[in-house]
């Protein structure tokens, strides 16, 4: 098993159909993640992206600028509350079911990341409303962070997803201590995979996330730059700011069940026990 750090396809774009661009395209099943599928795309204003899903959820998150989606019964107009996702506020995002077709219209120029998992069960198409979205101010000392809970485990309203949103201030660590979801053995940890798309305010910065595994099989440390993905199929994922930098993150996890049951690391476990 092996980690991926898929960078930003930097000025290089992956497909520019009709003012679409395809930052990112990582497919559940055919990358080294079985559970979870991601996609970036960037939206000139007046442009319209469809996808007809298959046995595939979809949390369509507006990370930036302003879209409308429709699921052929419903639609959710003007959707997306800021201009860049370092506005730290939260935003709203649409779930849409396995085998339904959506439709996005961007409003103005916008980024939309497309976020799946596996699932043969529908359920209803919902909008996330930013004002529903929880936002936890997590850690103390050199561990702050502020989440935005987007599609978390106590709301069902999706088969397998769960998504969420992370902001690190400089000298900051998230994702810290240490923690892992990567058994299947409730109810002491969740099997989970996760993904990782960065954003960095000012873009030149970068942060370092390491992932390993107990028995150090996976044992990798990126330096992450603005619009990388990191993949994380299985072991521990910290994330460290350097001064100066805010870290912004989505992550998407999936698994065999919709549970987000973390293990932390023995050794840095102290970490949360201090006064
Ligand atoms: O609390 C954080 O620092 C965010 C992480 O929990 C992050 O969402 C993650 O690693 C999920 O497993």
């Amino acid at each position: 098993m092996s980690v991926q750090l898929l960078r930003k396809a930097g000025n290089i774009s992956l497909g520019d159909e009709g003012g679409v661009t395809i930052v990112h395209e990582i497919p559940a099943k055919e990358s080294i993640l079985q559970y979870v599928g991601f996609k970036v795309i960037d939206m000139k204003p007046g442009a319209q992206y469809e996808e007809a899903l298959q046995q595939e959820e979809c949390c369509i998150v507006a990370l930036r600028g302003r879209i409308t989606v429709a699921d052929g019964e419903r639609t959710f107009e003007h959707i997306g509350t800021r201009d860049s996702v370092f506005e730290k506020k939260p935003t709203d995002s649409v779930y849409v079911s396995n085998d339904r077709t959506f439709l996005i219209h961007a409003d103005k120029e916008a980024r939309v990341a497309l976020c799946y998992s596996p699932s043969d069960k529908q359920l209803p198409t919902r909008l996330i409303r930013a004002e529903d979205v929880g936002v936890e101010h997590r850690g103390k000392y050199q561990n702050q962070r502020t989440v935005h809970n987007i599609l978390p485990d106590h709301h069902p309203s999706a088969n397998s997803l769960l998504v969420v949103e992370v902001f690190t201030e400089g000298g900051n660590f998230s994702s810290y201590p240490p923690h892992k979801h990567d058994r299947d053995c409730l109810p002491e940890e969740s099997l989970l995979e996760e993904t990782y798309y960065h954003e960095l305010d000012p873009q030149q910065g970068f942060v370092f996330q390491r992932v390993y595994t107990d028995d150090r099989s996976i044992d990798e440390t990126m330096a992450v730059e603005h619009g990388d993905v990191v993949l994380v199929p299985a072991g521990y994922h910290p994330v460290g700011v350097p001064d100066g930098y805010t870290s912004y993150y989505l992550n998407v996890m999936a698994g065999p069940q919709r549970i987000w049951k973390f293990y932390n690391d023995p050794a840095h476990e102290w970490i949360l026990n201090r006064d």
